[in-house]
């Protein structure tokens, strides 16, 4: 295929340009120029390998794009594109237990797709089941290493796919291998946890040096996005192992926090297993407070993981804007309040979006009948579908009401315990999904027995399920206590199911208070927004979304198709992560 005549010329003023900026950059900022490479793209093909042609192997790679409009309208446009190294404890498809997964398993591919070199570093689970096929494309790239760490060199493999322009890169170790789900079986959280995500964060230090992925590999000069406590480590190693000895100077780290209820806290003793030098202790040390102390001799001393990446980041994201303010203060802070508030010149929010390919009512396999926002008749015959499936009597005027997610302190199952009884001499049906606190699990199978023809406690982890009840519901409960984003409100409202949510967090931010009086009376909002956390107010609000339904079908569809209508896609995160990357390269490395 030969180059057109004006893809030449536009061509030969890009190089003139990229030579331009480059001496002028020369001039003004040597050590960022070290790292920046203009790369002229003529035309972008679909990508080949892991690398995409025309690009050079670099930390930052600004490409000239020919943005081609209207015929004599082309202008060249910059983008920067990165190295991205996630580091992650789980990423849909491969290992999901709530929306850590989702989204370390669709953002990647939303910025690989926007041109970015994208690696997700994550562990190769096996747990016997037949969820280990979700493993089988991944082929051992036969690299292995050996990690300082737990007095002792432990050995782990790598193992790689290439799917949806992401390198999909699962570091191998037996300790991945083993019955139960991610972090624990049926006796609780496994005891060696710090040891399987110490490994995973020296792991993920290595793989862009060593792994070459599609004949390259990524190199030093990159952005490493950690992800809660199981990455934390990886700032901290980045500035106390490699840093000293010139390595990954010019990488930065972002760290994304999904849920600062869990830290990684262990006892200070267990320092000497992290693999870092013994004059960083002050990075992961900390001191619990005086009430969390179990007896007078305690000194509360411990190691906490995610409080050493919030000292050694470059920056910090939450995956909403009012959850990073939330984070600041000692209500929302879980004890780093101070230290969050201290960084919060480099603290951004930005709500997630969703797969909006793996959640669409017109295409989901796992639902009766499919509809979309133009023709929603089809979720009726998903609610019908529902009930039958739950045992229910079929009827199209009872209110179903859904909740999904980990039954857990944080998602305020203990109020729905409190409202059930007087919930129940209401005209609904009411259907739980969820696995997590064995006394809520009990609790839903006793109410299950009380309330056979209108409460369903489906306790398991059940990926089709969740969808029917998403699509067959008319309103989805989540009175969480605190909610850093939230993904099911958001699945819901792109399936036209209502919303009704405590107020918090990324549910605050997300879910609009619907006022019936807006827009000249044809009403505005997505769904209800209660405060406080009581379960009076949480009955109030579901008892005016259940009268709505049943009174004001106008008010109704207009609340479901201003849901279905939001853009909940990933591009928009996508590129405000952009913007983040763009601040964490203007500023020196945190800690050099
Ligand atoms: N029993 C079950 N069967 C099937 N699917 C189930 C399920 N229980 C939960 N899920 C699924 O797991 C995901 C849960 O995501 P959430 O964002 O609601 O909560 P989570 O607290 O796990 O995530 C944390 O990280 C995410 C991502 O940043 C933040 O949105 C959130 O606020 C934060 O607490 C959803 O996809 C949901 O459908």
């Amino acid at each position: 295929m030969g180059l057109a005549l004006t893809d030449v010329v536009v061509g030969c003023y890009s190089i003139i340009l990229s030579i331009l900026m480059l001496s002028c950059m020369k001039a003004t900022n040597a050590s960022t120029i070290a790292n920046v490479w203009f790369v002229l793209i003529l035309s972008t093909g679909p990508h080949e390998g892991t690398v995409p042609s025309g690009y050079v192997t670099a930390g930052r790679i600004e490409k000239m794009e020919v943005v081609k409009g209207e015929p004599g309208d082309e202008k060249t446009k910059k983008k920067v594109c990165y190295n991205i190294v996630f580091v992650t404890a789980e990423a849909a498809p491969y290992s999901k237990t709530g929306g850590l997964g989702d989204v370390c398993g669709s953002l990647p591919i939303a910025l690989a797709a926007r041109g970015h070199r994208v690696m997700v570093v994550f562990p190769r689970y096996l747990n016997g089941t037949p969820a280990g096929k979700n493993f089988a494309a991944a082929v051992d790239v036969d690299c292995h290493i050996k990690i300082p760490c737990f007095g002792g060199m432990q050995e782990v493999a790598f193992f790689h796919e290439y799917r949806a322009g992401v390198d999909w890169v699962f570091v191998d170790h037996p300790c991945y291998h083993r019955p139960g789900n991610l972090y624990g079986d049926s006796y609780g959280a496994f005891r060696d946890n710090q040891f399987r995500f110490t490994l995973l964060c020296h792991a993920a230090c290595e793989a862009p040096l060593v792994l070459p992925l599609g004949g390259f590999t990524y190199g030093e000069k990159c952005i490493f996005l950690v992800n809660d406590w199981h990455a934390s480590l990886v700032p901290v190693l980045l500035a106390a192992k490699y840093r000293p000895y010139g390595v990954y100077k010019d990488a930065r780290s972002i760290l994304v926090i999904h849920n600062l209820s869990h830290q990684g806290v262990e006892p200070a003793v267990t320092y000497k297993n992290l693999g870092l030098p013994s004059d960083w202790y002050g990075a992961v040390g900390w001191v619990y407070p005086t009430w969390a102390r179990t007896h007078a001799l305690d000194t509360g001393e411990a190691v906490n993981l995610l409080k050493g990446a919030v000292v050694t980041a470059d920056r910090i994201v939450t995956v909403s804007k009012g959850y990073s303010w939330e984070i600041t203060t000692s209500e929302g802070g879980y004890g780093l309040h101070e230290l969050l508030y201290s960084r919060k010149s480099v603290l951004d929010g930005i709500t997630n979006g969703i797969d909006v390919t793996e959640w669409d009512p017109s295409s989901d396999v796992h639902i009766a009948c499919s509809y979309s926002k133009d023709d929603v008749t089809g979720k009726v015959n998903c609610k019908i579908a529902l009930q039958k499936e739950l045992g229910f009597p079929i009827r199209l005027d009872c209110p179903l009401v859904g909740f999904i997610g980990r039954l857990d302190y944080q998602k305020g199952v203990d109020l729905i315990l409190l409202a059930v009884p007087e919930l129940m001499q209401d005209d609904i049906q009411f259907v739980m999904l969820g696995a997590g606190d064995p006394k809520f699990e009990d609790w839903m199978r006793v109410t299950e027995s009380s309330y056979g023809d209108k409460f369903r406690g489906w306790v398991e982890f059940n990926v089709p399920i969740s969808h029917r009840i998403t699509a067959g519901c008319d309103i989805l409960l989540m009175p969480s206590r605190f909610e850093p984003c939230g993904l099911n409100q958001l699945y819901a409202m792109r399936y036209g199911t209502v919303p009704v949510v405590h107020c918090t967090g990324g549910l605050r931010d997300t879910v609009k208070n619907f006022d019936p009086y807006a827009q000249d009376g044809k009403g505005d909002g997505t769904g209800w927004a209660f405060s406080p956390l009581s379960k009076e107010s949480m009955l109030e609000a579901l008892r005016l979304a259940i009268r709505t339904f049943r009174e004001h079908k106008s008010s109704w569809e207009g609340l479901m198709k201003r849901g279905m209508e939001r853009d909940c896609s990933w591009d928009n995160a996508a590129e405000q992560y952009e913007q983040v990357f763009e601040w964490a390269f203007i500023d020196q490395p945190y800690i050099s």
